[in-house]
């Protein structure tokens, strides 16, 4: 952690603005974020049971993200940390076809009330057999549909097995999280 308080389980980080991570349960949201803040690749065993909350520095940037966990009890909690974040990052199971759906009405919800917020998504297990392509998750989540006004991007990536370094799709998705949080500072 970078600074007390980030291990807390509720956070509770006044003045701090936040990178958000959301994303159904099982989407990869703990996985990528352990990926992120240590170069390996960990893949997180246990669904999270409230709040995530790491620091990850990258070059100039302290960056602090939250995760809520994807469960149907938590993402009554989802909407109560929009309004302090600074970036939203909402990963997806790109081969949990039947649930795109649902991780769509949930995504657009999300930002329907927030025309400018930048949201980056992962288009996460692309490394899985019958994961849909970046094209066909632009489509699912009907990401061309997300307001003009909004910074938007849309990356694939995935977690590789343990112990290896990370792939250059996690490391792109760093540096694009890293500059995105510059910019807006
Ligand atoms: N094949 C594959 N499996 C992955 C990938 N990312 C995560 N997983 C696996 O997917 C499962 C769920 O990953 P988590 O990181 O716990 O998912 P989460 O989004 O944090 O889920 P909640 O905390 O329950 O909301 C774990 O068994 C991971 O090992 C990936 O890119 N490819
Ligand atoms: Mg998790």
């Amino acid at each position: 952690p970078c600074r007390p308080g980030c291990s807390q389980p509720h956070p509770a980080w006044p003045g701090t603005r936040q990178i958000l991570v959301l994303g159904l349960d099982g989407a990869g949201k703990s996985s990528v974020l352990h990926s992120l803040a240590t170069n390996q690749v960990k893949r997180s065993v246990a669904p999270t049971e409230g709040f995530n909350a790491v620091c990850i520095n990258s070059g100039e940037s302290q960056m602090e993200f939250l995760e809520i966990g994807g469960s149907e009890s938590l993402r009554t909690y989802w909407k109560m940390y929009l309004p302090k974040v600074l970036l939203l990052i909402y990963v997806v199971d790109s081969a949990d076809r039947a649930r795109l759906p649902v991780a769509k009405e949930l995504l657009h919800q999300l930002i329907q009330n927030n025309s400018t917020l930048p949201v980056v998504v992962l288009a996460n297990k692309q490394d899985l057999e019958g994961a849909f392509c970046i094209t066909d998750i632009y489509d699912a989540l009907a990401l061309s549909d997300t307001g003009d006004k909004r910074k938007m991007f849309l990356l694939g990536t995935h977690v590789a097995e343990d112990g290896s370094e990370i792939s250059s799709s996690m490391k792109d998705a760093k540096e694009l999280i890293a500059q995105l949080v510059l910019e807006m500072q």
